[in-house]
């Protein structure tokens, strides 16, 4: 019975293998064509669907040959989840100037000529997905090398997971003098017959072996007294709000797997959105509740979170927590700031909004927030980078005023942010897509990673109760690389 279930599902691959190839090869031939015509590179495009599998484990298959060039993205309730492998197209750069805007005209004109058969959602085709450093002012340090200011790009192979249903994407770049187009396409064959090993795969993975390592703060005193003397410059209406961040240290016995820290965050960080982006060297993952924006259609929508307490230990004490910190006024003075500026921008962008006048609770696994969802129909001719550069760094990640703050942050802040708290997300060739705030993030390299967590200081802050929600945000990140047991070096 195995033997013929074996069979059966090799036939069923090679008949996949056979559609999405003979139309990935229809595609080409067509992408080289009109590629000669334009004298340009042209994305084409095919589409299949496929039976559900694991997500994670199609992250790390083939890891050598893909590691470097991969992603993953996740939305909260997991509606919606992309993993990309490879990269067929690529956009990077360190240059400051108009950095949205060139990603915006370089993508809409990719995105144009691009030819795509048996495109089934917009969620499949050619996507690209990427991010902006936090503050492309800020001298680039080591270990965010691999990290450019700028960097997208368009993988070779990607799965959808939407609604339930599995689509497979195969993206290649056609240039004009394309010398011979290969329909035998041998990484695709194996690709196709290994998704359905994946499943079972992770089904059966077992727990990883504990892996030791030292927990470093890095300077908390220090941290303390930037909160401390940011507090006393909005007391002083120099501004009104910084968001200040510190950062964590593990040092590893052995490598952090991406695809277990993904396996954790997507079962214990529900309400999140799960990211991961993959470097030649280094890993920058996580699971943030932050929306930036998202654009469906026409429509425009965000959810402006700041303001946070911790989870009660029963549903009594979660409660009255979150009662205290709906009446509370420093918090909702610190959740103001954002939603106004927030609300500010969205009004630039779009013709209608919506936002209701108090905030709501958005509880996650180890904190709660105050959260105000906002929407509107976007302007004609606005597109959704133009309103990823009006929204960040909105007041829950950089501060208000957003120029002062800044200051601020590069002068008290004595560290690098790389992507930590930067917009990432991705697009589809409809100009739809998603980019949310990276926060509740960390770094991996090898053995080590780096924990990010910040707070919004306003004038009424306290350093130790600012320090303690830091260390609440870390909570997530350190549960996922299993290391909030881990013995704390200072
Ligand atoms: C900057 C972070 O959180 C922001 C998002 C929600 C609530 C926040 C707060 O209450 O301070 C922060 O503004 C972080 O987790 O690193
Ligand atoms: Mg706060």
């Amino acid at each position: 019975m195995k033997q013929i279930n074996g069979k059966v599902t090799t036939r069923v691959n090679n008949v996949a293998y056979s559609r999405l190839s003979t139309n990935l090869y229809a595609s080409m031939k067509e992408g080289k064509e009109k590629a000669e015509l334009l004298g340009k590179q042209v994305l084409v495009s095919s589409v299949i669907e496929i039976n559900k599998t694991d997500l994670p484990a199609f992250f790390s298959y083939q890891e050598h040959r893909y590691r470097g060039r991969r992603f993953f993205w996740s939305e909260p309730g997991r509606v919606l989840s992309f993993v990309g492998l490879g990269e067929v197209f690529k956009l990077e750069t360190n240059d400051k100037h108009d950095r949205f805007k060139n990603v915006d005209t370089a993508w809409k004109e990719m995105a144009n000529l691009a030819i795509v058969k048996d495109k089934p959602s917009p969620y499949t085709g050619p996507i690209l997905f990427g991010g902006f450093s936090f503050d492309p002012y800020h001298a680039q340090t080591d270990k965010w090398s691999d990290f450019a200011h700028t960097s997208f790009a368009v993988p070779k192979f990607m799965i959808t997971a939407h609604e339930g249903r599995y689509f497979l994407t195969s993206n290649r770049f056609v240039g004009p003098d394309e010398s011979s187009l290969e329909q035998d396409d041998q990484e695709l064959e194996q690709l196709i017959h290994a998704l359905p090993q994946l499943k079972e795969m992770g089904s059966t993975e077992q727990a990883h072996e504990p892996n030791a390592m030292i927990r470093e703060e890095i300077a908390p005193s220090d941290w303390m007294s930037a909160v401390d003397a940011a507090a006393s410059s909005i007391r002083k209406g120099e501004l009104e709000k910084v968001v200040l961040a510190r950062s964590l240290l593990l040092l590893a016995n052995d490598g952090f797997r991406s695809e277990g820290v993904l396996r954790s965050l997507l079962d214990e960080q529900q309400n999140t959105y799960v990211f991961a982006i993959d470097k030649p060297g280094s890993c920058f993952i996580g699971a943030t509740p932050e929306q930036l924006i998202k654009r469906q259609g026409q429509q425009l929508f965000t959810l402006s979170l700041a303001g946070s307490i911790a989870r009660g230990q029963t549903s009594g004490e979660d409660a009255e927590l979150a009662s205290f910190l709906k009446h509370d006024i420093k918090n909702l003075h610190e959740h103001r700031l954002a939603v106004d500026m927030i609300k500010g921008a969205m009004q630039q962008l779009c013709a209608h909004v919506e936002a209701p006048d108090e905030p709501i609770i958005r509880k996650l696994k180890d904190i709660q927030h105050l959260a105000t969802p906002i929407a509107g129909e976007v302007k004609e001719g606005v597109s959704l980078l133009q309103a990823v550069e009006a929204l960040h760094p909105t007041p829950a990640l950089g501060g208000m005023p957003r120029e002062l703050a800044l200051e601020a942050i590069r002068r008290l802040e004595d560290m690098d942010r790389g992507w930590y708290a930067a917009p990432i997300g991705w697009m589809n060739v409809e100009q739809e897509g998603e980019f949310v705030g990276a926060i509740r993030s960390a770094l991996l390299l090898d053995k080590q990673a780096y924990l990010f967590a910040g707070c919004g200081i306003v004038g009424d802050s306290e350093p130790l109760s600012e320090y303690k929600e830091t260390a609440l945000k870390f909570t997530p990140m350190l549960k996922a690389l299993q290391a909030l047991e881990m013995v704390l070096k200072n």
